[in-house]
């Protein structure tokens, strides 16, 4: 009997490419380990495809775009709708990718599965109504114009959509570009990260059983460093949808006349005002800051507090810190591994520059390969880099300010300005601090957030350009064609 994701792997065990309807190996007869982030070892392979290989993924989605747009809409949704279902049949394989390659908690593994074959059933049911809306213009409303010219404005697709997710969330953060791409009449090319590479090949796997016709979809693997600028500036690609760091800024200086769509790091800081709930706040500090270890664009990577009260908050947090778990993803521990040595040697750079520089670590600094002990550091400041920098791990500075109006400048003197949080229970002064912060998103009395995935989510200045969420990302996914009808002589309806 043939189990459901046999033909994804081939039978050196390497995991294939996926072009033009078809599971392929590379002629390049490489490969590209996956280390696992627990024990740093290879835990999977996947091909290490040639530049050539890209040409032909990038041909296929172009040739087989124009037969999609021609699709009828609700035939696409129903295809989302099969592959939603397929998702969550074969959802397991998947989530253990997910464990094995990027240390995420077994529970969470699965949860990310489940809410992206919910994000694309979502995306479906959105797509019809919003896509299937066009405009009518009549020429008489401007200045000088009499009713004869009828403007009909439509949404019509962009091509061939570039997909790149980051590690983090491989398959959430693949779908949430797929998704709206498909639905709005494109076809994609993805590139996933190197780790998540095994579960994004999984998701795929969904689209093709679903009976997704050959080229619409397409899955490269390799090192994004190798072909990462490859892809970008190709010349068949006529929309990049990226996730991910600093990579996102060089990226938008080297692609051409196409739309872009960033969502890049963030530095969400979490205000606590003086009237603030603070057994409220403690908790979604401990929520927001340490699950999956810190290693999320939306993770509270700054607490700012006022003095009054920071003693009391510092206190409390840290109580909670200590009881963290921390151990394997497999025992569903809050703090697994982060993704790499390297992340890891990071982490460690900006807390031994805090330390150095007098910040007081709450909990003893702990490290075993890439498994850090989750860290509260107290009396950081602006001197130091942990007030600036994005660590994506388990450690979280606290910055003590004298005025609300401090923790306002801070927040707004940073580039990265993804997300943000304030704490109060003077709902006027909550909303006056939100709108004083200068980040895509504010979240009053909760941690930052991107979900539920219909709210519209999006950083400024350096965290990103456009705006996602359901509705939003279909927004992207489409350019506007007019269609003017000229009559000879002017036409009113009269009722
Ligand atoms: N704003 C958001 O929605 C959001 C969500 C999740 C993560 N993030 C951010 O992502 C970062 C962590 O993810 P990461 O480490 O995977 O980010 P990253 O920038 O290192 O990698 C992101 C993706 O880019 C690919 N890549 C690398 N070099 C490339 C190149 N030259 N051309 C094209 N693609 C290339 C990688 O393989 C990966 O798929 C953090 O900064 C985090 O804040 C942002």
């Amino acid at each position: 009997m043939t189990g459901f994701y046999d033909e994804i792997k081939a039978s050196s065990g390497m995991y294939k490419f996926y072009s033009n309807g078809e599971w392929m190996e590379s002629t390049s007869g490489k490969g590209v380990s996956i280390l696992n982030p627990a024990s740093n070892e290879s835990v999977y392979q996947v091909q290490a495809c040639t530049q050539k290989e890209v040409d032909s993924v990038f041909e296929a989605a172009k040739k087989a775009q124009k037969a999609w747009a021609r699709t009828p809409l609700w035939k696409r949704a129903e295809y989302l709708h099969k592959v939603d279902g397929i998702m969550k049949d074969n959802a397991q394989p998947m989530a253990d990718a997910l464990m094995n390659e990027v240390a995420k908690g077994a529970k969470d593994s699965l949860t990310e599965v489940i809410r992206s074959g919910d994000l694309i059933a979502y995306t479906a049911e959105e797509g019809v109504r919003y896509l299937g809306e066009g405009m009518l213009l009549n020429s008489d409303s401007f200045p000088g114009q009499d009713r004869s010219k009828l403007c009909m404005a439509s949404k019509v697709p962009l091509g061939v959509v570039l997909c790149i997710p980051p590690f983090n969330y491989p398959v959430n953060l693949a779908v949430s570009k797929i998704a709206p791409a498909l639905m709005a009449g494109n076809t994609v090319v993805i590139k996933p990260p190197t780790q998540g590479a095994v579960a994004a090949t999984h998701m795929v796997q969904a689209f093709h059983k679903a009976g997704v016709p050959p080229g619409v979809i397409n899955l490269v693997t390799g090192r994004g460093s190798e072909i990462g600028d490859y892809l970008t500036t190709h010349a068949l690609v006529n929309c990049i949808s990226f996730t991910g760091g600093d990579t996102g800024l060089s990226i938008c200086k080297k692609a051409g006349m196409v739309p872009i769509q960033m969502e890049l790091g963030g530095k969400d800081v979490c205000i606590v005002c003086e009237d603030a709930d603070l057994e409220l706040t403690a908790k979604n500090i401990i929520k927001g800051g340490f699950s999956y270890s810190g290693q999320r664009c939306t993770a509270v990577k700054l607490v700012l507090v006022l003095e009054s009260v920071a003693d009391k908050l510092v206190s409390m947090v840290s109580k909670q810190v200590d009881g963290l778990s921390v151990g394997k993803p497999e025992d569903n521990c809050t703090i697994t591994p982060v993704i790499s040595k390297s992340s890891a040697d990071f982490i460690e750079g900006l807390v031994k520059d805090a330390e150095a520089k007098g910040a007081k670590l709450m909990q003893k600094y702990r490290r075993e390969g890439n498994l850090i002990w989750p860290v509260l550091l107290d009396h950081v400041t602006p001197e130091m880099r942990l007030a600036w920098e994005e660590p994506f791990g388990p450690v979280v500075p606290v910055v003590r300010v004298k005025t609300v109006e401090e923790a306002i400048d801070h927040c707004n003197a940073n580039n990265l300005a993804l997300q943000g949080c304030v704490f109060s229970r003077d709902i006027d002064q909550a909303i006056r601090v939100s709108d004083a912060m200068e980040t895509g998103t504010v979240q009053i009395n909760g941690a930052p957030a991107r979900g539920p995935d219909h709210f519209p989510f999006q950083g400024f200045r350096d965290s990103g350009i456009g705006s996602q969420g359901i509705k939003n990302s279909l927004a992207m996914m489409v350019k506007t064609k007019t269609t003017v009808l000229n009559l000879k002589t002017p036409s009113y309806t009269l009722g």
